[in-house]
């Protein structure tokens, strides 16, 4: 499998002259904020003073976890299957938010454990019907990590524009996220662990007792992508590959919730560079994505409360990008509108 190469979008000659566009514009200095932020990276990514934002897209990856049989989350593994089902009809929160800003959805079945037959607007990328146990042995061979990785960069090759959101479904993968984090961020099991879809006080016990013995069975593995192969998704795996192949393509990248930032967290440890490309949407009230963004140096445009996941907080953050773009398109400048620039 070959990692996509990833370029640092610095350019300080592109960032002056973008700093110089956005100060030229009709507002005190600085006064457009994060948004002032988000045009210059959008800019930088796009390598023009001029960016727009073409056909947005957002990518959700579902996929079931092995993991659920040691009664990790609140609810049943079907609902995996059934979300999957009322994405499809168009009745979920982010076919809802998808639809308000625009933007196309595509649903990918990248490994749930539900036989769909051929379903129309259902992407099939099915790796397996579910991952294995990871308190047992490791979720997934190399081989389905590898192609899990492949099949989300082949997603992205065959999409036309240049902003991609990530969304997932998947019954139980706050769990696999809290692994993640804890083998890659170097972070405590305690601080990795939340309640997911919500588990009471006594669940996220079980929870992290569960992910504690878990890490020890596995406690020889840190390699990133032996890490994601042993706790990891095939949702987590493709999304991570989706991520390589979209910063390769200098597209925008915007990051939902904690189980797409780990998939980030693995993407991160293969090209750093893929920082560069990724506005986080928002952070997540799972317990853990605050400082799985603090260790990715992140600073996330919204804190809504929201910990639904499906990519809702990537939907809820492309009108930002819009307004950071068209502000620096459309304003006029203090020459053109003739207002006077500071005084002292
Ligand atoms: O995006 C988040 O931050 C987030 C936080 C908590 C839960 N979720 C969603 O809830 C599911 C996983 O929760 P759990 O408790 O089954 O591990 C999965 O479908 C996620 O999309 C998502
Ligand atoms: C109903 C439901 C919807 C979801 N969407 C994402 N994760 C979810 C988990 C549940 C339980």
């Amino acid at each position: 499998m070959l990692i996509p190469a990833i370029s640092p979008t610095a350019d300080e000659a592109l960032a002056l002259a973008l700093v110089q566009a956005i100060d030229n514009k009709t507002k005190p200095l600085g006064s457009l904020g994060r948004l002032e932020a988000l045009a210059k990276q959008i800019g930088l990514i796009q390598r023009t003073t001029q960016p727009a934002l073409t056909e947005p897209a957002l990518l959700v990856f579902a996929g079931d976890h092995g993991i659920v049989a040691e009664g990790v989350s609140a609810y049943p593994q079907e609902v995996t299957w059934q979300m999957v089902e009322n994405f499809l009809a168009g009745g979920a929160a982010i076919n809802v938010l998808a639809r308000q800003n625009g933007c196309a959805l595509q649903v990918i079945d990248a490994g749930v454990n539900h036989d769909f037959g051929t379903r129309p607007g259902l992407v099939d990328r099915k790796i397996a019907r579910g991952t294995r146990n990871f308190a047992h042995e490791p979720a997934m061979t190399a081989e389905e990590c590898a192609l899990s990785l492949e099949r989300g960069m082949a997603l992205v090759r065959d999409l036309p524009g240049n902003v991609v959101g990530f969304g997932e479904m998947g019954i139980g993968n706050t769990t696999a996220a809290a692994a993640l984090m804890h083998k890659l961020a170097n972070m405590p099991l305690a601080e990795c662990v939340g309640a997911g879809t919500g588990l009471p006080p006594e669940g996220v016990q079980r929870k992290q007792a569960v992910l504690e013995s878990a890490t020890r069975t596995h406690a020889q593995v840190s390699e990133p992508l032996a890490v994601l192969a042993t706790f990891g998704g095939f949702e987590i795996a493709m999304m991570a590959g989706a991520m390589l192949q979209a910063a390769a393509l200098r597209k925008v990248l915007l990051i939902d919730g904690f189980i797409v930032t780990s998939a980030l967290l693995v993407a991160a440890r293969l090209q750093p560079a893929i920082l560069d490309y990724c506005v986080f949407a928002h952070c997540s009230d799972e317990q853990g994505h605050r400082r799985m963004l603090d260790y990715l140096g992140a600073q996330p445009l919204l804190q809504l409360g929201l910990r639904l996941g499906e990519g809702t907080g990537s939907a809820l953050a492309l009108p930002l990008l819009h307004a950071a773009v068209n502000f620096l398109d459309q304003m006029a400048t203090f020459g053109s509108a003739q207002v006077s620039t500071q005084s002292a």
